[in-house]
């Protein structure tokens, strides 16, 4: 489905990502983990198309696309929820579900639907504006954004941040739904417990480096803490 091969990318002139190796598999959650700056966002943002790659290859669904622009790999059936849940702020719950349904192409009517069966709590909000909703409201809309698209890999950079623990149960519940309906999900998740719940294999970053990857069995919870406080 997704594989990463020796990915280097960055900003300008300073290197964040060094040869970084990734796969994601359809039906799995696979969570990079790592203490704050070591590359998580910058490598999703890669993945995305949204920061070229200096090196290495990307691809997806048996196409490379490590030069295609991000809107070619939203058709090609990537989703992605970046992290401060951006959405469109004076539309509308429903505009910012037909808006992102619509500019990935490839959606059918009925996942704005399903999407909802997964986010209840957006639902009763449908016509209210994106601007006003709270933050696990707003970070709910983000990643129902990025699944009415019908990806088959959903790209979900830190769903939990900020978010009320109840919230974050709910979030972690669709996340296995979505996994179960046989979506690759690429996750970075700062919550360890969360994480060893949903991942179904880990890979830990540092300074931009693979450090550790493998099934999430082969990484106990004091081996995950040992290696995020490096
Ligand atoms: N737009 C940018 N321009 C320049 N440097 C950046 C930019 N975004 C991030 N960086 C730098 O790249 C490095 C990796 O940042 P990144 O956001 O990928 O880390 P992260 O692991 O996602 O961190 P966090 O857990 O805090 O979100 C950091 O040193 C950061 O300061």
């Amino acid at each position: 489905m997704l594989t990463v091969h020796g990915l280097c990318s960055g900003y300008g002139r300073a290197q964040v990502l060094f040869d970084v190796d990734l796969t994601a598999e359809p039906g799995s959650v696979t969570c990079v983990m790592g203490r704050n700056g070591v590359g998580k966002s910058t490598l999703l943002n890669t993945v995305a198309g949204l920061i070229p790659a200096t090196a290495g290859r990307i691809s997806f669904d048996g196409a490379d696309v490590t030069r295609a622009p991000a809107h070619a790999r939203v058709r090609a059936g990537m989703g992605y929820a970046p992290q401060g849940h951006a959405s469109f702020a004076p539309l509308t719950v429903l505009q910012n579900l037909q808006v992102a349904r619509e500019a990935a192409g490839r959606a059918r009517p009925e996942a704005i639907d399903r999407t909802l069966e997964l986010f209840p709590r957006l639902a009763p909000l449908l016509e209210r504006r994106a601007g006003l909703l709270s933050g696990g409201q707003a970070q709910q809309l983000a990643i129902a954004r990025a699944l009415v698209t019908r990806p088959a890999l959903l790209i979900l950079d830190e769903p939990t941040e900020g978010i009320q623990p109840s919230i974050v149960a709910e979030i972690e519940e669709a996340v296995a739904a979505i996994a179960g309906d046989g979506v690759a999900v690429l996750l970075v998740e700062q919550y360890l417990d969360v994480a060893l719940r949903l991942a179904d294999s880990i890979t830990v970053l540092d300074a931009g480096r693979v450090i550790r990857a493998g099934p999430r069995a082969e990484l106990d919870t004091a081996g995950a803490q040992r290696l995020l406080a490096i």
